[in-house]
Parts: structure tokens; C-alpha cells; sequence
């Protein structure tokens, strides 16, 4: 593959911004190489391609609308969600504002078979790669990062062998991942620049991306607390995305099994 084009950046606003900023400076010395291709198990959309409305359970520390949420170590908490039902696992690994690390995600993926999903803030080919490297199975990509470059990162996960989760919060970015051919689109119900949340962003963009014949895997994405939320994109969305009511609540795994029961 040729070299990736680098985002722009400064065209992210507000504290989204601030943190793929940072992050651009942790890789800014990196080698852009992708290297051979690797065969792809599409194991995190095979988990989540399934009849019933599947949870992908978040190992998260700390986020900039909470702050601190709980010390979680990775490898209990990737247990626990899996006794809880779960059917990925999602994992921070931005370091500033989540407490995420490498380590977390190589812990997860030492003591789950469930699919792990390397969620950071891609904007170099290096992430991709690393992703790859260190076993998971997916990794994020933002259209509000990536732009018009969404296509290019996404072909670049699919030569690692990497699923990939293209994140959306609006329709003018549905229409770029739908454009680059995702095959798993993310509806984030909270707006990434005033962190506001309203759980009425992913059933709208979801019946959309169906309506314009989008046959893929939809994932519904933060804020997600009390099985009346969840109720909302049952029937509509294959999966859920959860972090900080999970990560928060003292127990993952009944919070896990008690959140996805109507
Ligand atoms: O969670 C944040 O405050 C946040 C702020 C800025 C960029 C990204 C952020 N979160 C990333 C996520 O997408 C969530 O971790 C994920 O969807 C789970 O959300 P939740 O269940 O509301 O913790």
C-alpha cells in the first residue's frame, strides 16, 4: 500500500481536537510503513453480525466528561464482561484523558477469546498497526478525525487484517463512511467537541444508513445507562457500545447482563 495522507487536524474542533493534537505529537516520529498484508478473521463483525442486539463492553478508566470513572484492572474487567455476556470488548488506549495503555489491551487479549476493539484516536498508520501487532481484532476510525482520508485508514486496517469501526455523529459524516465503504459504522450519540449527549443521534442515523441500502453491521454508541436507553435501538441496531455506566458500576458483570435485559 502506498503511504497514508496525513488528516488535518486543525479542522477538529474542541476537545477532540485537543486530544488528536497530542496524539499526532506521540507518533510524529513514526514509520508510516504498513508492511506485508495480514489475512483478516473479521472476528469483531462476525461477533457482532448475529440476530440479537450484541453488547461491546468498554474497559474505561477515566474520559474527559467524567473524569476518573474507576480503576478497572483490564484483565478482570474483560472477565467479567464476558461472564456478563458481552460479545467484544472494547478497550481505551489513549493515555492523557482515558488512563488507556498498550497494556491494557495485550491484557485483554491474553485472557478473553472475545474480539477486542483498540479504541484510540487514529491518526497515524503506526496506531494501525500497532493494533494489529498487539492482537486486537478491530480499531476506530473517526470520520470527524479522518475526513475524506476515512477510505484510505479503512483500507489500510483491512490490509492489517483488522476490522474496522467507522464512527459517525452526523449525516454529512454517515455519507463519507458509507462513500468509503464501511463494512461496521458507529452512531456516537455524544457529540465529540461539546461532549453533550442525546440518545436520538443513533436510531436517526441508523434508519438512515438502512434506508440508503447499507446492509453492514451498525454499532450504538454512548450514554447508554438503563435498559429503557437500550430499548430504543432494539431492532434497529446490531450492537451497543458501552463504557462508563459499565466501568462505574462496582459490578461489570451483572451491570453487563443487567443493561441488555429487556
Ligand atoms: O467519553 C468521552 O468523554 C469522550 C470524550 C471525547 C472523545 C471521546 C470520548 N469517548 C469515546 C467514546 O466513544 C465512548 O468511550 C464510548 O462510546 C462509550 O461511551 P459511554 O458509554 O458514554 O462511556
Amino acid at each position: 500500500m502506498s503511504v497514508l495522507s496525513a488528516p488535518d487536524l486543525k479542522r477538529v474542533p474542541g476537545v477532540l481536537g485537543r486530544i488528536v493534537e497530542l496524539r499526532a505529537g506521540d507518533y510524529v516520529d513514526a514509520d508510516p510503513a504498513l508492511g506485508e498484508a495480514r489475512a483478516g478473521a473479521r472476528r469483531f463483525e462476525g461477533a457482532l453480525a448475529v440476530p440479537d442486539l450484541s453488547l461491546i463492553a468498554e474497559v474505561k478508566r477515566a474520559s474527559p466528561s467524567e473524569g476518573a470513572i474507576a480503576p478497572l484492572d483490564p484483565a478482570d474487567a474483560a472477565r467479567a464482561y464476558a461472564a456478563g455476556g458481552a460479545a467484544a470488548i472494547s478497550v481505551l488506549t489513549e493515555p492523557r484523558y482515558f488512563d488507556g495503555n498498550r497494556g491494557a489491551l495485550l491484557e485483554v487479549v491474553a485472557v478473553t477469546d472475545l474480539p477486542a476493539l483498540r479504541k484510540d484516536f487514529v491518526v497515524h498508520p503506526a496506531m494501525l498497526r500497532e493494533a494489529a501487532d498487539w492482537g486486537a481484532s478491530a480499531a476506530l476510525l473517526m470520520v470527524s478525525v479522518l475526513h475524506e482520508h476515512t477510505g484510505e485508514y479503512l483500507g489500510a486496517a483491512h490490509h492489517l487484517g483488522l476490522d474496522a469501526l467507522v464512527e459517525v455523529h452526523d449525516e454529512r459524516e454517515l455519507d463519507i463512511a458509507l462513500e468509503a465503504g464501511a463494512r461496521i459504522i458507529g452512531v456516537n450519540n455524544r457529540d465529540l467537541t461539546t461532549l453533550k449527549i442525546d440518545l436520538s443521534v443513533s436510531p436517526r442515523l441508523i434508519r438512515r444508513a438502512r434506508e440508503a441500502g447499507f446492509t453492514g453491521v451498525l454499532v450504538a454508541e454512548s450514554g447508554y445507562r438503563t435498559p429503557q436507553d437500550i430499548a430504543a435501538v432494539r431492532g434497529l441496531a446490531d450492537a451497543v457500545l458501552v463504557g462508563s455506566s459499565l466501568a462505574g458500576s462496582g459490578d461489570l458483570s451483572r451491570a453487563a447482563r443487567d443493561l441488555m435485559t429487556p
